[in-house]
């Protein structure tokens, strides 16, 4: 393994490794960088003994989890987690993220708001000053399907540098998320204000939740293309190795 993946793994890895305890309920993210955390939870599980329950954010994470042999549980029978652990598009100087890429950002907000602590992995291409820099589809945003059409006007009129509805791929037709809605990307180029951005398109009607998570990580694990693991946690907004 070497580049981009190699740098994920290792993110993932620490991340686990700080986070996890024996006896804990654990959100675990979708991605392809919580990927990587899931097989080192599975082998931490078989040699540590470790006893942990898992909560999926997305069909994909339900996979991860029955597939590396981990005990899956739901909102139901564990509405507290200790903590959940999750990948992201872009992070900025302030743990702010935009997260949904891969669509999922509905139920990993929900589950994140069920974790006592949500911490991050992500390779060194998601690291950013400022959410808009480098993640340049735009903020991907859950919406009911009737709507879809006057949402994307009002993002228009929201200034919005570009306003997609994301489509399938090898299907005909929107990418249809795992709630049944459609996904609108929509870029609003560098974001001064997260916190507002997020509350204005919270305000549309139509809205079921979008990817920026404000004020909600507490620690981010960057693997680096040197090999290292830089970490960043809010009172620290810088890196430290
Ligand atoms: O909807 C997808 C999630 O928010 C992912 O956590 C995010 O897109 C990062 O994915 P990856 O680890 O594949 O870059």
């Amino acid at each position: 393994m070497a580049g981009v993946e190699k740098a994920k793994d290792l993110a993932a890895r620490a991340a686990v490794d700080e986070f996890v305890k024996d006896g804990m309920a654990v959100g675990i993210g979708s991605g392809s960088t919580i990927a990587y955390g899931v097989v080192r939870l599975a082998e931490r599980v078989k040699e540590e003994g470790l006893k942990v329950v898992c909560v999926p954010t997305s069909f994909q994470a339900k996979q991860l989890i029955t597939e590396n042999n981990l005990p899956l549980s739901d909102l139901e029978n564990h509405p507290q987690l200790d903590v959940a652990i999750d990948g992201a598009d872009e992070v900025d100087d302030d743990l702010n993220l935009i997260k949904g890429g891969g669509g999922c950002q509905t139920q990993e907000k929900i589950v994140a708001s069920c974790a006592k602590t949500l911490v991050i992995c992500a390779d060194y291409r998601k690291d950013s000053k400022a959410l808009g820099e480098a993640w340049l589809k735009g903020i991907p945003i859950e919406v009911i399907p009737i709507a879809y059409v006057p949402i994307m006007a009002k993002l228009k009129a929201m200034s919005a540098e570009t306003v997609t509805l994301r489509m399938a791929k090898a299907k005909a037709g929107p990418c249809v998320t795992d709630n049944g809605n459609l996904i609108i990307d929509a870029h609003f180029g560098q974001i001064k204000d997260p916190a507002k951005l997020e509350a204005q398109l919270n305000g549309i009607p139509g809205v079921v939740c979008t990817g920026l998570f404000v004020g909600m990580a507490v620690k981010v694990f960057f693997g680096q293309e040197d090999g290292s693991v830089t970490t960043r946690t809010p009172r620290n907004a810088g890196l430290s190795a």
